[in-house]
């Protein structure tokens, strides 16, 4: 049954935080709601927890009013970026903290609580610094003792807002496969709150885009990056860059070639928006063959490098992803003039307010662009 999230709507003054939310997460799924700052991924986790309440719109879990009872009903964990453990009390304490406060009716026995948090330290694998002060933490083992506390309520909902924020880089990388696999292990409904999209696509079963208080696109992390719905999604996401091309004869003319517009109608698009991401630009095989780019610079990153590229017809530089053998391979430097083949671009279609009606991938002309099906085999079309 999981939750189900309607026509969420909440003000502040005039501003809009979340217009017209919808959503429906799964029993059990790992869901992470991304965006850039001001989108309203904090006001909508907020909801959920009972820290505030929507100006308009439902929630229901397994069919019940979830906005009807307060915070401390909700079986809901929480655990904010700051970590926001009581400093003054051990890594125990902290933990038993959500049990010790119940109402003494509802309160489990002192051996009771000693038990579960002894068993909640040891499923964060902390277990040897109970006695230690938050003080005496590194950030990622704060982090860990906040789950452990969210944990220790049973919630039946899990938000995490932001929770490795305030982190390194390396230790967010190595918490990001320590929750993954955690969330496996205990499978609670998990909302998880970042802007960081390689945390979101590495992380989650579905990635909720947001955009100004507004779902842009909801799907798995494969999803969101090979078929953005909207041009925001592709450029925040998979760095969609625009091109500019003419239309005609059903074909789109752009950097001195034909691109088909099949399963497009141009008729009906008020505009179009043409996107090509950086790993869709690569290195013609041969010289010659493709579209002139002088390589203005060059980042090499992990196993890749990111040039970029000025085109004839565009200001701004192009950015391309290629794999660094297949730079090594072809010898180059930057200042040097490369051909380069456009393997796929994305059309958005949309109307005169402004919203996507169409949209299509497309390939090149008569290209020899490989295509993988299935793991392990690749054809040529
Ligand atoms: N209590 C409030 N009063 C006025 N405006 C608010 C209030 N809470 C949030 N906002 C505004 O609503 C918008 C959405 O805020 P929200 O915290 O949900 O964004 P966010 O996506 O979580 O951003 P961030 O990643 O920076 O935390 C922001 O522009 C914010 O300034």
């Amino acid at each position: 049954m999981g939750i189900q999230i309607s026509r969420l709507y909440r003000r502040f003054g005039t501003f809009v935080a979340l217009d017209d939310v919808s959503l429906t997460i799964g029993d059990g799924e790992f869901v992470a709601v991304l965006g850039p700052s001001g989108s309203g991924k904090t006001s909508l986790l907020r909801i959920l927890a009972g820290l505030d309440q929507p100006d308009a719109g439902s929630v229901q879990r397994d069919g019940h009013d979830l906005l009807a009872l307060d915070a401390r009903r909700r079986g809901v964990g929480l655990v904010f970026q700051h970590y926001a453990l009581f400093p003054h009390m051990t890594v125990a304490q902290n933990v038993a903290f959500g049990l010790r406060v119940r109402p003494w009716r509802l309160r489990p026995k002192a051996a009771v609580i000693k038990a579960s948090v002894e068993t909640l330290l040891r499923k964060v694998e902390l277990d040897a610094l109970a006695d230690r002060y938050p003080a005496q933490l590194s950030g990622g083992q704060r982090q860990r003792v906040a789950l452990a506390r969210a944990l220790a309520i049973e919630p039946r909902l899990l938000l995490l807002d932001e929770p490795f924020g305030a982190l390194d880089a390396q230790v967010r990388v190595n918490l990001r496969g320590w929750l993954r696999e955690f969330h496996r292990s205990l499978g609670i409904t998990t909302l998880f709150v970042t802007h960081d999209q390689d945390e979101a696509l590495e992380m989650a079963d579905r990635v909720v885009v947001m955009n100004r208080g507004r779902i842009e696109q909801i799907g798995t992390p494969q999803q969101i990056y090979r078929q953005p719905a909207t041009p925001f999604v592709s450029r925040f996401i998979a760095r969609g860059q625009a091109l500019s091309g003419q239309v005609q004869d059903r074909h789109l003319h752009l950097l001195g070639q034909a691109w088909s517009l099949d399963g497009f109608d141009t008729e009906d698009a008020h505009e179009m928006t043409v996107h090509v991401q950086p790993e869709d630009i690569q290195l013609a095989p041969r010289y010659g063959d493709g579209v002139k780019a002088q390589v203005i610079g060059l980042r090499h990153v992990a196993g890749t490098v990111r040039a970029h590229l000025r085109v004839e017809h565009r200001d701004e530089p192009l950015e391309a992803e290629w794999n660094e053998r297949d730079w090594t391979r072809h010898g180059g430097a930057a200042g040097d003039v490369v051909d380069v083949h456009f393997q796929a671009l994305t059309v958005f279609g949309t109307d005169r307010e402004g919203h996507v009606r169409q949209r299509v991938t497309i390939h090149p002309p008569h290209a020899g662009v490989s295509v993988a099906v299935g793991p392990w085999r690749r054809v040529e079309v």
